[in-house]
């Protein structure tokens, strides 16, 4: 059965307006304002290159160079590596103590379901914060029992409650832990339990670019926690992709309304007909003018086929992908629906800033300061090695072969997303050592001549021909990079 969304009819206008890709002075004059802001002036975008708009060097760059620093515009964690890491959620840079990390993932590898335990999780972070938290729950007796004691994984071997406690409240330190110091944690301003920052200034800004309309806390601006908590179980139990897009409509919602405050004030002006004046149509769309530089598609379009399914049930696989789509965006709509941004609330828009996810796919890395402490007290010298080996010994056996987990999931950024493929590419993501947030992080892997275009591979380009081919199908093209016209007539 078709799926039939109200709004995409209603709307219908508004949302073309919003999905239209915007012009090549559009393009130029944005990118020219970013580029000036996010002070990264060797590279441009130009809007018209062969595949649609691209990255320039507008520098020599020699190798190993740093090309560009790209902050995300929207990213999240993957809410299955959330038991692994506690990062800052806006910048997603590790918080706390290394002993934190460390005794956080063994509290949690014996705690089990997660999402459900996100009390006993807080309660474990005071004495980790620099603020006072308020919640006293505490550990009902089947978690006691459980926790370090019980109910552990396989491979790994127990360790006492107390002290994984110890390590969650500070009043055991690791040796040579100081070398790896992180930044305080820092609770949310609304009194969530799920989201924590590295710093006042972080909180502030994630609170006002989109958490204050997605925070389950006493303090939210959501139209009901309640609403919003479904939407956040549905996301987690299918795909966080839905997460990362409500990020997308509150950021808009949010933008929108300080938009409004001052047009109204009189301190903003919008040129162009004002189609709507009831809902000031222009400003939403000036909002929406960040993600409106992002290459989309409809997200139940261009998924690609899993393996498991066969191509005579492609329509139906797609089908589903939509419904679950229409399921996701009515729950987020219960919980942050705004009359005057209507429009971002049909399937139509909802599907592309999905598939906009889907066709950058630009994976969000952070490595653990977990490996880099084991690693160094690896490197210590006897008899000291021996010695520390003695006290972290235990640990590292408690947290099994994935003691290190980096923080992993998707982000949006807006320069990176601009470039595009080469399976010879010229420059590549990295990160360094000193590179340790979510920023993408962008290095020249030969000599860049300025005015030559700077490309990336958005896959594994050691891969052999036709595996690149079928893996780029998923992004609506084929190579025509000269190692692929090479390849391609040395096979035929
Ligand atoms: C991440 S975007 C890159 C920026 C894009 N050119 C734009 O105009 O926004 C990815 C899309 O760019 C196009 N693209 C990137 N590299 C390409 C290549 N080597 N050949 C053909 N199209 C490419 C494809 O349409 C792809 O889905």
């Amino acid at each position: 059965m078709e799926v039939i969304c109200s709004i995409d009819t209603k709307c219908s206008d508004q949302i073309s307006l919003l999905l239209k890709p915007p012009s090549h002075m559009q393009v130029q004059k944005y990118f020219e304002n970013l580029i000036a802001i996010k002070k990264c002036q060797g590279i441009r975008v130009i809007p018209n290159g062969d595949y649609g708009k691209g990255v320039y060097a507008n520098f020599n760059f020699k190798e190993g160079d740093l090309v560009l620093k790209d902050p995300m515009l929207f990213g999240i964690q993957h809410s299955s590596n959330k038991m692994d890491c506690l990062v800052c959620s806006h910048c997603f840079r590790f918080i706390g103590s290394v002993e934190l990390q460390i005794g956080r993932k063994l509290f949690l590898q014996n705690l089990g379901d997660f999402p459900d335990k996100k009390h006993e999780i807080s309660n474990a972070l005071k004495g980790c914060s620099d603020h006072e938290d308020e919640s006293d729950i505490e550990l009902d007796e089947q978690d006691k029992e459980q926790c370090g004691t019980s109910g552990l994984k396989d491979k790994v071997v127990a360790l006492p409650k107390d002290l994984i406690d110890s390590l969650m409240n500070g009043s055991f330190q690791l040796p040579y832990s100081d070398q790896f110091q992180l930044p305080l944690t820092v609770s949310c301003p609304g009194g969530c339990q799920e989201a924590f920052y590295c710093s006042n200034s972080c909180a502030e800004a994630d609170w006002n670019s989109y958490h204050s309309l997605l925070c389950t806390g006493k303090g939210t601006k959501t139209l009901s926690t309640d609403a919003l908590l479904e939407f956040i179980k549905h996301a987690n139990e299918t795909n966080d992709i839905f997460l990362l897009a409500a990020k997308v409509i509150s950021f808009t919602i949010l933008t929108y309304r300080k938009l409004k405050e001052a047009y109204l004030e009189g301190k903003e002006t919008y040129d162009g007909p004002n189609l709507l004046d009831s809902c000031h149509f222009p400003l939403l769309l000036k909002a929406w003018e960040p993600v409106s530089m992002g290459y989309k598609r409809r997200w139940w379009d261009c998924i690609s086929l899993p393996d498991d399914v066969d191509y005579a049930n492609e329509a139906t696989f797609r089908l589903q992908v939509k419904e679950l789509a229409f399921t996701s965006l009515q729950l987020l709509k219960a919980a942050i629906f705004d009359p005057e941004c209507e429009p971002l609330f049909s399937l139509e828009v909802y599907g592309h800033i999905i598939g906009m996810f889907e066709q950058n796919n630009l994976d969000l890395v952070v490595e653990s300061p977990v490996e880099n402490y084991f690693l160094y007290i690896d490197d210590l010298q006897p008899p000291e090695k021996e010695k520390v080996e003695q006290i972290t010994g235990p640990f590292l056996d408690a947290l099994g072969e994935d003691y290190s987990n980096c923080c992993e999931g998707t982000a949006f950024y807006p320069l990176q997303s601009c470039m595009n493929h080469s399976c010879s590419p010229n420059a590549k993501a990295f990160k360094r050592e000193e590179d340790t947030d979510g920023q993408a992080t962008l290095i020249a892997l030969r000599p860049i001549q300025k005015g030559e275009e700077i490309t990336i591979s958005y896959i594994d380009e050691e891969l052999p021909y036709e595996e690149r081919q079928a893996l780029l199908a998923d992004y609506g093209f084929r190579c025509k990079c000269p190692k692929c016209i090479e390849e391609e007539q040395r096979s035929s």
